[in-house]
């Protein structure tokens, strides 16, 4: 029934347009210019004098008042054939010459005759001739103007219609910027940047002091997450579990992979990488933790030989944890690999690239995104990266078949899945270290994936695991600077630990992986840290079945869930105080009285972060090397940092502290 009434309306709305374009055209020919000499009742859009003809003048008139060709039984015969004739006649004529007047109305004489005739020549100037071209350019002006009539009156149906269904009304049960007709909330975007959706992401947040809906139309609306009630049912459930269309801008550079791959094949990739998170690899990859952290702080003593003092922390970081990503993801040494700069910056680029279309509606669209020449600059980006990761794989795929990968010891034992295997590739007697590639070149021979399948989970580790942990690092650096009786407290830990161990920054010995258990308080810091600064400050799920909350509200199936983790971490009832920084949040008791999805730095539920193990080791790694080495004092302050909206959390402006050596 609907339907059909949209359909008549749609019928209808086109008439109208069109015959609006017809209008417009006809007012601007000479024909109308020449029935606009005379005078008489205004002629309106449409419907020209008709109201004034039919109900007005046509009443009032006598029948035999306008009687040119007579009237009744003996009218004119050939009434209709002379009426013809001089239209036929005129329209040539208007067709193509301009009609201005020589002759005067007052200076005609009229001749007495059988036929009205005048004694004087009357005379009208015909010598502009109507340029053809004008005629040209006015219809396509016209066709213009009515297919944009047209555009907005379909838009504006397809907005009653989007706005008469139950999305609509669930949508609205949520608080939210006003919903304007065809452009939603997306008014709201204009002018934004990465910085400022930052700031705005946070006013809403407070704003509407919970969830809040954004609405382009029904098929972009968005509930924006900010607290773990509604965040608990679409994290913790086996349904919902699919991205949203935001991680399609990711397909180019990543394919489709474990991050943003859906349904059975994610299932399987998931079930063929999970062994390359065994705690047993964990610990081989842990060397190479330790080798990169002991670089990482060599940079800074570089720097502090020249005089610098102050480091730069985002470049820093994220040349320590590309570093370790590569080498224990694809096995090469990426300092040591020829174009690895450009690999590097081309990375940083696509990143800014994928970033802008995220924070810009209109780009959605992919016809928009590659009229406007972003899809052709995005591809010249993403060659090289991809030539570059199908070189290793192919080095390493030819290392696994020449059997140097080969001495595999297979086992049963992973506790995650049991049957699974997990495939631990020695490094004894000259071969090279396992890298999670290797699960998958195994998993290639076993026929589960292919060729691009591999690719497609290299990258997404590149991608996903180094920036990341990057943006984790810098923040706690950050806050350590600026919290210096926590940075002595856990010093002090660590260098309690290095005493039963024989310890020594120097010697490029480091603690075992499974020391970090004992370290109590560094752990609770590195939790708060990252609750208050959470690497991913969003991610987004696609709504495929609607989710009733305790409240009696409904997530409506077909929206866009976006979770703010930054958002969730801060809510005042999980984190009473929320701006402030204390570890102590993370004692076991008071753990045990909040909501389990109130702190969801690596998501969580069935599409939690497969690397989350290993991005916790990695970080304890640098920052315990750090802080026995150095003593970080505050550079950049808190108030100063300008935040971007990005895939991780990042700032705009440099964010530095300055590294001071102990000499304990
Ligand atoms: C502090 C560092 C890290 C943080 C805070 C973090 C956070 C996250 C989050 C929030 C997600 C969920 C993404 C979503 O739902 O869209 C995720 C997924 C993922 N992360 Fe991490 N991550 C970190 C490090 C890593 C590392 C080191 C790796 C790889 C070595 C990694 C690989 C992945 C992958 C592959 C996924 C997708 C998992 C799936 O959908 O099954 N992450 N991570």
């Amino acid at each position: 029934m609907l339907l059909a009434a949209v359909l008549v309306l749609l019928v209808f709305g086109c008439f109208i347009a069109l015959a609006i374009v017809r209008d417009f055209q006809w007012r601007r020919t000479d024909a109308y210019r020449a029935a606009n000499l005379y005078p008489g009742a205004p002629i309106l859009p449409l419907i020209g004098n008709l109201c004034e003809l039919l109900f007005k003048n046509a009443a009032k008139r006598n029948p035999y008042a306008y009687v040119p060709f007579s009237a009744g039984p003996r009218n004119c015969i050939g009434q209709k054939f002379a009426l013809l004739e001089i239209k036929t006649v005129l329209v040539t004529l208007l067709n193509h010459f301009q009609l201005l007047p020589v002759t005067r109305r007052e200076d005609v004489v009229f001749a007495a005759d059988l036929v009205l005739r005048a004694k004087t020549p009357l005379i009208v100037n015909s010598s502009i001739e109507m340029a053809p071209e004008t005629d040209a350019a006015f219809s396509s002006f016209t066709v213009i103007v009515g297919i944009f009539l047209l555009v907005l009156l379909l838009l504006l149906i397809r907005d009653v219609f989007d706005k008469s269904g139950s999305t609509y009304a669930a949508m609205r049960q949520f608080p939210g910027p006003t919903i304007l007709p065809i452009i939603g909330t997306m008014y709201s975007s204009r002018g934004m940047n990465p910085a400022s959706t930052f700031i705005k992401f946070r006013s809403w947040a407070s704003r509407y002091g919970g969830s809040y809906t954004l609405w382009l139309n029904s098929a972009v609306f968005t509930l924006n997450i900010t607290r773990c009630q509604e965040a608990e049912p679409i994290l913790s459930g086996t349904r919902n579990t699919d991205k949203s269309m935001l991680y399609r801008f990711l397909h180019p550079l990543l394919g489709v992979g474990l991050l943003n791959s859906a349904g059975e094949k994610w299932l399987q990739r998931r079930r063929i990488l999970t062994p390359a998170f065994h705690f047993n690899i964990l610990n081989g990859f842990y060397r190479t933790f330790c080798e990169e952290s002991e670089k990482l702080a060599n940079l800074i003593d570089a720097q502090m030989s020249r005089g610098i003092t102050e480091i730069e922390l985002q470049s820093t970081m994220s040349q320590y944890t590309l570093n370790t990503i590569c080498e224990t993801s694809m096995g090469v040494k990426l300092d040591a690999m020829q174009g690895s700069e450009e690999y590097r910056s081309g990375l940083y680029k696509v990143g800014e690239l994928l970033l802008n279309r995220a924070v810009r509606p209109w780009l959605y669209s992919d016809f928009i995104f590659w009229i406007l020449g972003y899809t052709s600059r995005l591809n010249c980006l993403i060659k090289p990266l991809h030539q570059f990761t199908i070189a290793i794989i192919a080095q390493r795929r030819q290392l696994f078949r020449d059997g140097m990968l080969s001495n595999a010891q297979v086992t049963d034992t992973n506790q995650d899945q049991p049957g699974d295997t997990i495939y631990s590739l020695s490094s004894a007697s000259g071969k090279k270290r396992y890298a999670m590639l290797d699960t998958l070149l195994a998993a290639e021979v076993r026929g589960q994936i292919d060729e691009a399948g591999i690719r497609e989970e290299v990258d997404t580790f590149t991608f996903e695991g180094h920036d990341t942990t990057a943006a984790a690092l810098v923040f706690i650096c950050l806050q350590l600077a600026w919290e210096q009786e926590v940075q002595e407290r856990v010093y002090h830990e660590l260098d309690a630990l290095r005493q039963t161990k024989s310890y020594t920054t120097n010697s490029g010995q480091h603690f075992d992986p499974q020391d970090f258990g004992s370290l109590k308080y560094f752990d609770r810091v590195i939790k708060e840290c990252l609750r208050m600064w959470p690497p991913v400050t969003f991610i987004s799920r696609a709504v495929s079945e609607s989710v009733s909350l305790p409240d009696g509200r409904t997530i409506p199936r077909g929206c866009i869930a976006n979770l703010h983790i930054y958002d969730i971490h801060r809510d005042p009832e999980q984190f009473p105080d929320p701006e402030r920084f204390d570890p102590d949040r993370f004692l076991p008791e008071r753990v045990a009285t909040r909501n389990p999805y109130a702190y969801v730095p690596f998501s969580a539920g069935q599409r939690n972060c497969i690397g989350q193990k290993y991005a916790m080791l990695e970080v304890k790694a640098a920052v315990a090397h750090l802080v026995l080495r150095y003593r970080l004092l505050p550079i950049t302050q808190r108030h100063q940092i300008r935040f971007l909206t990005d895939l991780v959390l990042r700032a705009s402006n440099p964010l530095k502290v300055q590294f001071e050596r102990r000499h304990a």
